[in-house]
């Protein structure tokens, strides 16, 4: 199965970065087709405008509703369709998670509609929640300057995931926030040298005792996420003694 990726900007160009790295083998195997839209295709003007101010005043401008309309009729189609997945990223949307990722990777379609300026006019996302399945999501407690890093970030904690991407998949099990873990944060890593300057690789990694090793890597994950992320744990994690 291709999973094929849309992208709506109008900075397409950003998207360029995907024919690099694992994204760009992923195209080349199958597994992923991407196509980045210049969303200005979409107007008639001479200055290809696709913003306008906001209704009941306030700074800055807002992305009008006909291009993106367009847009999607022509990418998208005109007929709902539920297995299409359509990605707004937006500092008010809801926190994208590691779980939310691993349901997006098996998607067959995703658009992703990066927005500028101050955003999108609403209506564009209450027609698209009309028609296809939407998501609303945001990377985190800051803003950026439009969702471009946000489609990119997202789209590769997603492909990572599709079946056939990894070369190894076994290295997924034991990430942050995997089923695998937990979702606990995962713990500190180590390679050789044993000994670099005067800071040496914990005993317990170098003793081939893989009881220990294994309670060592557990007590750290728990001890980490108490730490750092104490939303993450649960009565059930503990405080390691
Ligand atoms: O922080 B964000 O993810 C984000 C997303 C979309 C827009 C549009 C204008 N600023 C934005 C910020």
């Amino acid at each position: 199965m291709t999973m094929r990726l849309d992208y709506l900007s109008i900075f397409p160009a950003y998207f360029d970065v995907l024919d690099i790295s694992l994204l760009g083998k992923a195209a080349v195997n199958g597994l992923v087709e991407v196509h980045a839209h210049d969303l200005r295709d979409w107007t008639h003007d001479r200055h290809r405008t696709v913003d306008d101010t906001p209704c009941g005043g306030g700074a800055g401008m807002v992305m009008k509703p006909d291009p993106w309309g367009e847009a999607f009729d022509e990418i998208i189609g005109t007929e709902p369709d539920s297995s299409v997945h359509v990605i707004f990223p937006s500092p008010s949307g809801a926190p994208f998670t590691q779980s939310a990722a691993q349901e997006l990777s098996s998607a067959v379609r995703i658009v992703f509609c990066c927005g500028r300026y101050e955003g999108i006019d609403h209506r564009v996302i209450d027609y698209a929640r009309s028609m296809w399945t939407v998501h609303e999501v945001s990377l985190g407690d800051y803003v950026l300057n439009g969702g471009e890093v946000a489609a990119l970030a997202i789209t590769e904690a997603v492909v990572r995931l599709v079946p056939g991407f990894m070369g190894n998949p076994e290295s997924l099990a034991e990430e942050s926030f995997s089923a695998g873990q937990d979702g606990l944060l995962e713990y500190p890593l180590f390679t050789r040298p044993v000994s670099w300057r005067g800071l040496d690789v914990p005993e317990v990694l170098m003793s081939g005792h893989h009881g220990r090793i294994a309670k060592w890597r557990r007590d750290e994950s728990v001890r980490l996420t108490c730490e750092r992320r104490p939303d993450l744990t649960d009565s059930d994690f503990g405080v390691p003694h």
